[in-house]
């Protein structure tokens, strides 16, 4: 008979068996998320602890990063969710001990024993919640447990949250720079590196604050909303209106149908060629395009769009879309709008307006100088920049290449560094001090200024009283003794939460809903003082350390360093 801890493993729970229960927590998003996916290194160390009795040493490992990516100061911290259901599920299958086997000959049967034994019921996790904002040198997770099963968990956390948090935090960027007002739309499934690469974008990019995604796998997986338009193969596949075979269309109200919704196009695209407000802007438009446009009008009447660069976006593609979007408004229906995927987006999305006004006013058409202008190809912050500065009528960017690709920062470079062993505190040295790792299992906090804007962020050791609300305290820079400030916090915030307490009894915290991330995501960004968000030369924000931990450091890393000899 099944225990009822038997029972409560399977559902990746071994946490709860003392406290309350908490819902359970599935497997990884990816199947490919398996104990094996890590480096081989972390096998042949864990062997080597095994080997030298070693394997149950507690160790405490810290996950961050050295510097904030594109250039900016700020990042948003994404992936933790994937981290916990994967130590939730850690545990070898027979065919992973096989294989390692395989690959690992020298190793004793004894060690793959072990390995058939472990999970990641003795590891503890503590992190910031996903979708907040944070900086280099803080913990984002703090994990604890036998040092044997931490190191096999380096690689696939650091995986797990280094690109997560770079295209959310590329995705911010974005939207910080597109404005609140505008539609993101993110369309990089064709470019994104692989499957993974796209379902975690498209996952990531709607919490870091676009709209809606053309990605349908990552639309049924993740709940998040699609969107999407056609493309030039549909237009270009038109020869000419006859092709059109079933002509008529209903009302929008379902009380009349147009017979020949053909012609009452053709008619609106005669009287906009006479129009007094559009003197020779166009003559005779493609016909293939209409075709196009017509086709696409009847399929779906409530959600007409049209991509208009095809053949010329003022002389075809506008007027064609008009006399379409005019004929649908004669029949009760309001069309979507345009997309422009090419030329000089300002200019034509200026001038597709000023066509769409002068059409409201000369036909007297409420609402229809506010028809939606969607722009793409090879947009980027930069692009979007550019666009803010010159003025522009789009409403929405469809977001592919640049976004999923993180083109101009592949990769965040987050780390995983031993900080505690066995209650010793540890730390890495190196020649270029960036590189220096902070010792010591530790606390981090947040402290607010008056104004409610976050001043600084503090780590302390575990066992030191944390900051309080009107206390002075005393924030050091960890490495340069003259970067030094006192502060008095109006708030105070403890970044680190308990996701998997392990045997600590702690309370686990919920994992978030994928909108609440989202909403999270937002409400961080909108805290900070804007002269840290801004894309040029941003102000960077204050990472420290307490006073006792900053004399710990120091004292560690003089104990630790070799004196050189000079002959
Ligand atoms: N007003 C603008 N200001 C700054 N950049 C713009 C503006 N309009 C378009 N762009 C950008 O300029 C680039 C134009 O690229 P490119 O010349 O390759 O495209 P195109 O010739 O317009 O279209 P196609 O993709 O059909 O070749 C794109 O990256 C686009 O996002
Ligand atoms: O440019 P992105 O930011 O990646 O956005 C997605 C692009 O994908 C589509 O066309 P595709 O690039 O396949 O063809 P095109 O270059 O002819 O537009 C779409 O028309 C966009 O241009
Ligand atoms: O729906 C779109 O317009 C779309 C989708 C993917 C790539 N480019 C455009
Ligand atoms: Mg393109």
């Amino acid at each position: 008979m099944e225990t009822r801890m038997g029972k409560m493993m399977k559902m990746g729970s071994i946490a709860e068996a003392n406290g309350p229960p908490a819902s359970p927590i599935a497997a990884a998003t990816n199947p490919m998320v398996t104990p094996l996916l890590t480096d081989q290194y972390q096998f042949t160390m864990a062997y080597a602890y095994w080997k030298a009795g070693k394997h149950q040493e507690r160790a405490v490992f810290d996950l961050f990063f050295r510097k904030n990516p594109f250039g900016g100061e700020y990042t948003v911290f994404c992936g933790l969710e994937e981290c916990i259901r994967f130590v939730a599920n850690f545990k070898f299958k027979e065919e992973e001990i096989s294989y390692l086997q395989s690959v690992l000959p020298e190793c004793e049967d004894g060690f793959f024993e072990y390995l058939r034994e472990i999970d990641c019921s003795d590891v503890e996790v503590h992190a910031v919640p996903e979708g907040s904002v944070v900086f280099p040198k803080i913990p984002l997770m703090r994990i604890e447990g036998p040092v044997a099963v931490v190191q096999l968990l380096e690689t696939p956390f650091v995986n797990l949250v280094n690109f997560a948090s770079l295209v959310t935090t590329n995705a911010a960027r974005h939207r910080l720079v597109a404005g609140k007002s505008k539609g993101l739309l993110e369309f990089g499934l064709r470019r994104a590196q692989g499957p993974d690469g796209a379902m975690s974008a498209s996952k990531y990019c709607y919490i870091g604050g676009f709209d809606a995604t053309s990605n349908v796998a990552a639309g049924k997986l993740f709940g998040i909303p699609l969107r999407g338009t056609h493309s030039h193969a549909f237009v270009s596949s038109f020869l000419s209106v006859n092709e059109i075979v079933g002509r008529a269309l209903q009302t929008c109200d379902g009380l009349a149908t147009c017979k020949d919704f053909v012609n009452l196009v053709q008619t609106w695209l005669s009287k906009l060629q006479h129009a007094v407000s559009l003197p020779g802007l166009f003559g005779d438009t493609n016909q293939s395009e209409l075709a196009a446009f017509i086709s696409y009008a009847l399929a779906f009447p409530q959600n007409f769009l049209a991509l208009v660069d095809t053949y010329n976006v003022m002389r075809s593609g506008v007027p064609n879309f008009c006399a379409v979007a005019l004929a649908l408004n004669d029949l009760g229906y309001k069309a979507s709008g345009i997309r422009l995927d090419s030329g000089d987006l300002a200019y034509l999305s200026i001038e597709s307006r000023n066509f769409f006004c002068a059409i409201e006013k000369e036909f007297d058409i409420p609402g229809f100088g506010k028809t939606g202008i969607a722009a793409s190809n090879d947009l980027n912050e930069e692009t979007l920049d550019a666009l803010n500065k010159q003025g522009h009528e789009i409403d929405t960017y469809g977001i592919g290449t640049n976004l999923v690709t993180c083109y101009p920062q592949p990769a965040l470079g987050c780390v995983f560094k031993l900080v505690e062993i066995n209650n010793q505190p540890r730390m890495k040295l190196s020649e270029d001090v960036t590189k220096v790792s902070i010792p010591c299992k530790k606390k981090c906090f947040r402290l607010y200024g008056r104004e409610g804007f976050p001043l600084v962020d503090i780590m302390t050791g575990v066992n030191e009283p944390p900051p309080k609300v009107g206390e002075r305290i005393l924030c050091r820079h960890p490495f340069i003794e003259s970067k030094r400030a006192y502060v008095v916090p109006h708030h105070v915030e403890e970044l680190l939460k308990c996701f998997w307490p392990g045997k600590s009894g702690e309370k686990r915290e919920e994992l978030p809903s994928l909108q609440d991330t989202r909403s999270r995501c937002s409400q961080q960004l909108q805290k900070m003082r804007l002269d840290h968000m801004r894309r040029l030369n941003p102000t960077p924000y204050k990472v420290s350390v307490s006073g006792k931990l900053y004399d710990f450091i120091h004292y560690l890393w003089l104990s630790e360093a070799p004196v050189g000899e000079l002959e």
